[in-house]
């Protein structure tokens, strides 16, 4: 569906090494494809260039079929009039990704507004949407701090499935999150999937929690991916140093 093709991605002028270091990546229609790596490894810079937040200093990405424009340009109207855009992501921190003054209502809403829906229409949406990530309507009216940090994941979830991605990039969304919630965000992330087909990018720097979750996983090194396969194998048995050393780490934890 997606592919990414030699991206190279270089903050300074060469000899400064390049963030992302020659990675090709595809994503398939319907997979989770789980890219993991320590801080630093270039997984963030990635995903930039992936939905179009950040340019590659080399390569390119390419949808299948092709998408006019930026990804994150809405290409087209679908069933009902809804705007549609092909790529959508859901950051770390939601205290940073979701205005603190608006209600929820209009943090949802607000892509739709964006793409041209009248905002009594998009405002009608939202309570589907937050239904959609099994929250009451009730917060519809709230604001972000007075909601959990699980919550407010959820309302950044609703907001991104606003737009009905084909593909959803979670860049360690669940990371700040505590394992009992964290577990069931992701159990939402694969009920969402199995609805609506769409693929999901999922980025965390730890294995421990992709355990039946991926389909396949990517482990990203000093701007590389080191190794790649189906989730499965690749999580029993590792064939690099580097992956096996994170999969232990994430054992004694
Ligand atoms: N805007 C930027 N300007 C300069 N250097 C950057 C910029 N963004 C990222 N980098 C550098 O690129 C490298 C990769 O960073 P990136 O955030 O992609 O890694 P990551 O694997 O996502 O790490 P983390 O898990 O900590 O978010 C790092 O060395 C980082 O300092």
């Amino acid at each position: 569906m997606v592919e990414m093709a030699h991206i190279v991605k270089r903050f300074g002028q060469p000899p400064a090494a390049a963030a992302v270091d020659g990675v090709s990546l595809a994503i398939r229609e319907r997979e989770t494809y789980v890219l993991v790596g320590e801080s630093g490894s270039g997984k963030s810079t990635l995903a930039r260039i992936l939905v179009g937040l950040e340019r590659p200093s080399e390569g390119e990405v390419r949808w299948f079929p092709p998408q006019p424009g930026s990804a994150f340009a809405a290409h087209g109207h679908g069933k009902g009039g809804v705007p549609s855009s092909p790529v959508q992501m859901v950051f770390q921190n939601p205290d940073r990704s979701l205005n603190p003054y608006w209600r929820v209502q209009n943090i949802i809403a607000e892509p739709l507004v964006l793409q041209g829906m009248a905002r009594r229409e998009a405002y009608a949406l939202a309570g589907g949407l937050l239904e959609q990530v099994r929250l009451p309507r009730g917060l519809l009216l709230r604001r972000p701090s007075e909601c959990s940090g699980g919550q407010k994941q959820r309302i950044a979830v609703a907001r991104a499935l606003a737009l009905r991605p084909r593909l959803l990039v979670a860049d360690e969304m669940t990371s700040a999150l505590d394992p009992a919630t964290e577990a069931d965000m992701m159990q939402l992330l694969m009920d969402l999937q199995w609805d609506s087909g769409m693929s999901i990018l999922f980025i965390t720097h730890r294995l421990d929690a992709v355990h039946g979750f991926a389909d396949r996983m990517g482990v990203m090194r000093q701007g590389r991916i080191v190794e790649e396969g189906e989730a499965a194998s690749l999580l029993r048995q590792p064939s690099t140093a580097y992956a096996k050393a994170l999969l232990a780490a994430c054992q004694y934890t």
